[in-house]
């Protein structure tokens, strides 16, 4: 038996409602497990490449494990705490950047290239914007959107730091993003409850995770979604992500937009191009994959939807 009562109520009763008895019993072991999570980081490819940072750790002595889906990733060893890096050059010059394995996926689904029209809707404090770039080699056309002041301000702090530059940034409330614009490949991180993420233990998760919240963030997903696929071009691609593990917020999220969208489908994902080394939790949408909390993964959502190219009349 798991002890759940370090775990926020609220997330216990809806895991237990959405998920059978098995799945349920493995989600909640994945939160109880996440204080042991290992510091993860990538290497940011616009500055330094991942043996450049491979040499560095091991000159400072921190040991380190790769994933076999990214080579930017970086898994550092038990017990290795963030300060060991803080003093480190690599960290003071934006050679890397601390970012969870779950957080490094939805870019590498997004796969934008160079002289693509990109859109990241919510974007702060900047990590899956710097390695979109990072992965365009910095010549994707990117607009990064964030609605909340001082985090637009970190934001744009992140993605100068890490030499992302060319960057349109905008401080601006993405569910009323004008129409004017539109976009081959957007990322939607959506504002979530952040379930995925919670440690046994938090007390302000306890007080922050409520049947309020939810409401409050699914009438948000909802708007955005709506915005995000009306300013996709014909034929593009929204890549749907939030670090939740709640249905609410992510495949029924997704299928309610299909419906109110008939010109969008869902790209199907497929384990196996992450070498199936994701631990997956069973979901109710095909083709879309929820990560279930581990002791190295945050629990994450992911989802690809393609709009259909127009057809030409004759
Ligand atoms: C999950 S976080 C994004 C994390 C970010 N993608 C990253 O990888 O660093 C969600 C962000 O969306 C912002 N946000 C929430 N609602 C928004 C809206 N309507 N328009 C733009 N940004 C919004 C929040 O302030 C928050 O910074």
């Amino acid at each position: 038996m798991i002890d759940t009562t370090q775990l926020p109520s609220f997330l216990v009763q809806e895991v237990e409602a959405a998920y059978n008895q098995t799945d349920a019993e493995q989600v909640l072991a994945g939160c109880t497990a996440a204080c042991e999570r290992p510091v993860t980081l990538r290497a940011n490819a616009l500055k330094a490449s991942a043996d450049e940072v491979a040499q560095a750790l091991e000159a400072a002595g921190i040991g380190f494990g790769r994933v076999p889906w990214y080579p930017d990733a970086f898994v550092l060893d038990a017990g290795t705490r963030e300060r060991a890096l803080w003093e480190l050059d690599l960290y003071r010059e934006g050679k890397i950047y601390l970012q969870s394995l779950s957080s490094m996926l939805p870019p590498l689904v997004l796969e934008a290239a160079a002289g693509e029209d990109v859109l990241d809707m919510c974007a702060a404090p900047g990590g899956k914007t710097s390695q979109i770039a990072a992965l365009t080699g910095g010549n994707a056309h990117l607009t990064a959107c964030e609605m909340n002041g001082p985090r637009a301000e970190k934001l744009a702090y992140n993605l100068d730091k890490l030499g992302a530059r060319n960057i349109n940034v905008m401080r601006t409330d993405a569910r009323k993003l004008d129409t004017f614009f539109s976009f081959d490949r957007i990322l939607l991180d959506a504002p979530c409850t952040g379930t995925g993420t919670v440690r046994a233990g938090d007390e302000r998760a306890q007080k922050r995770i409520t049947p309020n919240l939810l409401s409050k963030v699914t009438k948000s997903q909802r708007a955005l979604l709506d915005r995000a696929l009306t300013v996709l071009k014909p034929g593009g691609v929204l890549v749907y992500s939030t670090c939740s593990i709640l249905p609410a917020e992510n495949e029924d999220q997704v299928r309610a937009a299909l419906k109110r969208h008939r010109d969008c489908e869902v790209a199907p994902l497929e384990p196996a191009m992450f070498s199936g080394a994701l631990p997956l939790v069973p979901n109710g949408l095909e083709g879309t994959l929820t990560v279930r909390p581990t002791k190295e993964f945050e629990g994450f959502y992911l989802a690809k939807i393609k709009k259909a190219s127009r057809v030409r009349k004759k």
